[in-house]
Formats: C-alpha cells, structure tokens, sequence
C-alpha cells in the first residue's frame, strides 16, 4: 500500500517535470499503480485506516507524487454528505474545454506533496469538460464543475510539473477576481 513515505515532496525534481503520456493497453504495472493511488485516497478518507498509517486525507493523487513521471491521477472525490461524487483512475487525462466563469476554494488548497500551508485563492476554471483514458484505452469524455473540476485541475497540473501556489497572486493572495465563483 502506498504510504506517506511513498509520496514525494517539494524540492524532489520530478515533482515539476512534465510527466509522459501512457500507451494503451496500459501495463499491469501501470493498471496496478493506478489501483493504489486509488486505494490511498480511499485509506486516507478512512479516520481509522488514516490514523493508524499516518496518512494525510487527499482527494487526488497524481503518478509523479509517488515518483512514477506518467500521465496518470486517481481521483476520489466526496460531498459533504460523504456520498463520492467523483471516482476515477485517469490516464492521459486532458481538459478539451474551460468555461470562461472561474472558482476557487474559499479555504485555498493543500497538497500532499507540500508540507505546508500556503495561504491565498487558486483561481480556476468552474466548468471543464474532461478527456480521459481507462486502462483499456477505451475514452470517456465527462463534464465537471465546481469541487471535482478543481480537484482534476489540481491533478493534471501534477502532469505538467504545476503546483497549487503557482496560481496564487502573491501581490493580492484573497483578491477574488470578477466572474469568480467561491466554492465552500
Ligand atoms: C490550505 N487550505 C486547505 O488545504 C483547506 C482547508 C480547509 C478546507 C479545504 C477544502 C482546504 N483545501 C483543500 N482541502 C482538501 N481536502 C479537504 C479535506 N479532505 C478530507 C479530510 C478528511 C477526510 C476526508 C476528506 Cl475527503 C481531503 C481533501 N483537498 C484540497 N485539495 C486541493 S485540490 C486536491 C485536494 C487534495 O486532495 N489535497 C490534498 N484542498
Ligand atoms: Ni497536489
């Protein structure tokens, strides 16, 4: 299973390199990694399983922060209900299309990757619609808006060697910018 220890952190280079597509049908390594970066995001939204393994919660996890520089992110992604509104093993996952209307959580973002809080909005786009691969190679192409849009955004900036504090304004960190939506 994948554990705190697995997943690299700020300062470790292919956290910004720009990870490589996935060929179809995708390895059993690559159907294996897949299936535990999944089943982190699963023990690390389980209080029980979480504290017992030290895991951080997360509710996207991309191949490059366990060092595997592949375009490839699991995502898992709750209501506030706890009802899973997004589940997901993306290979190759790329956004076809952005609403002009942008959103940001209201209490900025984390990352499992850095280890620590860095304050301000992570302005991005409300609505996408989602191109992505299953192992198969079989595609999907899924709309998405608010809490999982950001999440998958948050993801596939981990493709491409992007953190979370990039986007923040470091002039104005809670500037909200018009046609801006606050997520809570
Ligand atoms: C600095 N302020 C903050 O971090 C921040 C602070 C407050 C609120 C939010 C909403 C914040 N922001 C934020 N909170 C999350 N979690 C909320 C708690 N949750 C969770 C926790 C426990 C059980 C189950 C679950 Cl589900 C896990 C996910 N996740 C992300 N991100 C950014 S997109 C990828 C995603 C990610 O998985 N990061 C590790 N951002
Ligand atoms: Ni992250």
């Amino acid at each position: 299973m994948i554990l705190m220890k697995d997943i690299i952190r700020e300062g470790t280079p292919t956290l910004r390199a720009t990870a490589k597509k996935v060929t179809f049908p995708a390895s059993q390594e690559e159907q294996n990694l897949g299936l535990e970066m999944m089943e982190f995001l699963e023990n690390s939204q389980d209080e029980k399983i979480a504290e017992k393994y030290h895991l951080r919660a997360g509710v996207g996890l991309a191949a490059p922060q366990v060092n595997v520089s592949k375009r490839m992110a699991a995502v898992l992604v709750p209501d506030n209900q706890g009802n899973i509104v997004f589940k997901e093993i993306l290979y190759n996952p790329r956004i076809l299309r952005e609403s002009v209307k942008r959103a940001a959580l209201n209490e900025g973002e984390g990352c499992l990757s850095v280890d620590r809080d860095v304050a301000g909005l992570v302005v991005r786009t409300d609505r996408i619609t989602l191109e992505f691969f299953d192992a198969d190679g079989t595609r999907h192409e899924v709309k998405l808006r608010d809490y999982p849009a950001i999440v998958v955004q948050h993801e596939i900036d981990h493709l491409n060697g992007t953190l979370f504090y990039d986007h923040i304004d470091s002039k104005s960190p809670f500037k909200i910018p018009e046609n801006t939506v606050i997520i809570e």
